[in-house]
């Protein structure tokens, strides 16, 4: 593993760099898109916006537009729509769907009698920040076309950030993320066997492929096999393969999923329900290297890196005698666990915009968004199914939702009768760990300023951190900020 791939895994700095300035246009002029199939003549009419800073450029129609839109993806624009001629009624209702580069924020130039238009509300209400109606006095076009860019350049910097904190295909920038990361840098250096603890969906496999990836084995397979969804009596197949006629039914040689990671890395999911007369044979290879196929004549040497994971409570499983001990300290040698999304903060916002720029490219509306009442509705949540809960859920959403932003009620959370209430301490912790993350934010994670802002010392505000997950003990050793 490079030292570059290990500092981007475990980089606390890579996760607290700034992304770069927004790009704009030369000599700092912002740039202005004009779309409008009516001929370049209206144009004129803009040009004195030049004097204002603007980069005036025009598209005939909404593929050019996308074309000089995706020509330069971080460079914000304000678009201006002139739907007063030139559109058929099947170009209008075609139009919305490719209205969604997300560097460009659509101003609707109308003539006044079109707000009577159903199609042009329409178009208005799901894609543009604002309308005017043209003719207009340049200094009204030039304030509500800077409001179009204005809220483009926003979309530019989120964008910028998600793709900062795009680790791997792992998004986060919690401390229990950045904690995991740097543990999994300095675990893709070594060969030990990995177990991965942590709830359903929380993307334990994704953090095996993402070890297997930085590895010295990433050229090699990585095979992943959920232990809990294979019928008991085929397990043993599954993992060591088997031989022609080694059973009813073996008509030809099959090779099981150690043998077709050699070289490479083994994800065994779900490890607490391996039967155990399996625990005995998987335990057997980890020890002595090479696999024996069922029917199979003798031992074939075979060289995999175990990764482990459950979401059971495999401690307890040890202690109640359904996982072997022996086999538990083999596969347990580096152990991490994965945060639950409840206690990831920031991390949940972070998680949806991606979940809704992944899948809103999929439908065909262009959404600006969550609403502040399903931001607040996802802080508030529980997410018992973790990250595959949330992706679900905003995905589901871009099918059903009918306005410009995604609600609480169309990620289905939020209301009173299906939530579980929050517990008063639960409530507290949720509010406490908001206003943690806001003035860490402000105060560039500085503790202690952050701590007189919050009216609390650095050893309280310290130890709060603690206590909601925000910051682990193992970060003492790491840094220089220590309580005072
Ligand atoms: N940090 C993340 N960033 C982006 N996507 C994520 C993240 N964590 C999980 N996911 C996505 O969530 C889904 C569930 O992840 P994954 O299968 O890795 O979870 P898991 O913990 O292995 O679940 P299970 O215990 O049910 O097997 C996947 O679609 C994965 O891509």
């Amino acid at each position: 593993m490079s030292n570059h791939a290990q500092r981007d895994l475990g980089g606390r700095h890579a996760a607290t760099i700034l992304p770069p300035p927004l790009a704009a246009a030369p000599d700092g002029l912002r740039e202005l898109l004009y779309l409008s199939p009516g001929g370049a003549g209206r144009m004129h009419a803009l040009t004195a916006l030049k004097a204002l800073g603007w980069n005036l450029r025009r598209a005939a129609d909404a593929r050019s537009a996308l074309r000089q839109l995706h020509a330069s993806p971080h460079t914000p624009h304000a678009v201006l729509v002139d739907l007063r001629e030139g559109f058929t009624a099947r170009d209008l209702s075609e139009l919305g769907p490719a209205l969604t580069a997300a560097n460009a924020g659509w101003i609707a130039g109308i003539h006044a009698e079109q707000l009577g238009d159903a199609l042009v509300r329409r178009l208005i209400r799901d894609y543009c920040y604002d309308y005017v109606t043209l003719p207009c006095p340049e200094a009204v076009l030039h304030t509500v076309i800077g409001h179009g860019h204005g809220m483009a350049a926003l979309s530019c910097g989120q964008h910028r950030g998600a793709e900062h904190h795009h680790v791997d295909g792992m998004i986060g920038e919690c401390e229990g993320v950045r904690t995991l990361c740097r543990m999994l840098g300095k675990a893709a250096s070594s060969d030990a066997p990995v177990f991965i603890a942590g709830e359903t969906g929380t993307g334990k496999e994704l953090a095996a492929m993402a070890l297997h990836r930085h590895s010295s084995r990433s050229r090699a397979p990585f095979a992943a096999i959920n232990c809990g969804a294979i019928p008991h009596n085929l397990v043993e197949s599954e993992l060591f393969g088997y031989e022609r006629g080694a059973f009813t039914g073996a008509q030809q040689r099959k090779l099981g999923r150690i043998e077709l990671a050699n070289g490479g890395t083994l994800f065994l999911d779900e490890i607490g329900d391996l039967p155990l007369d399996s625990q005995t044979s998987l335990l057997r290879f980890l020890e002595q290297g090479t696999i024996e196929r069922v029917g199979g004549q003798g031992p074939i040497p075979v060289d995999v890196r175990i990764v482990s994971a459950t979401h059971h409570d495999l401690d307890a499983a040890v202690g109640a005698g359904r996982f072997r001990a022996d086999l538990y300290h083999r596969l347990c040698v580096l152990r991490m666990q994965m945060p639950p999304l409840r206690e990831r903060g920031g991390d949940i916002d972070l998680l949806a915009d991606y979940a809704l720029r992944r899948y809103s490219q999929e439908g065909r509306r262009g959404f600006k968004g969550f609403s502040p009442c399903a931001r607040q509705a996802m802080q508030r949540h529980a997410w018992p199914g973790n990250v595959r809960e949330l992706i679900n859920r905003v995905r589901q959403a871009v099918v059903m939702a009918e306005g410009r932003y995604i609600t609480a009620a169309d990620l289905r959370i939020g209301d009173a009768a299906s939530e579980r209430p929050m517990t008063l301490e639960e409530a507290r912790d949720v509010a406490t760990r908001e206003a943690i993350e806001r003035a860490l934010k402000r105060n560039r994670q500085r503790l202690g300023e952050s701590a007189r802002e919050l009216g609390v010392s650095r050893v309280t505000l310290y130890r709060l951190m603690l206590k909601l997950g925000m910051r682990s003990g193992e970060d003492d050793a790491e840094q220089d900020a220590q309580p005072a």
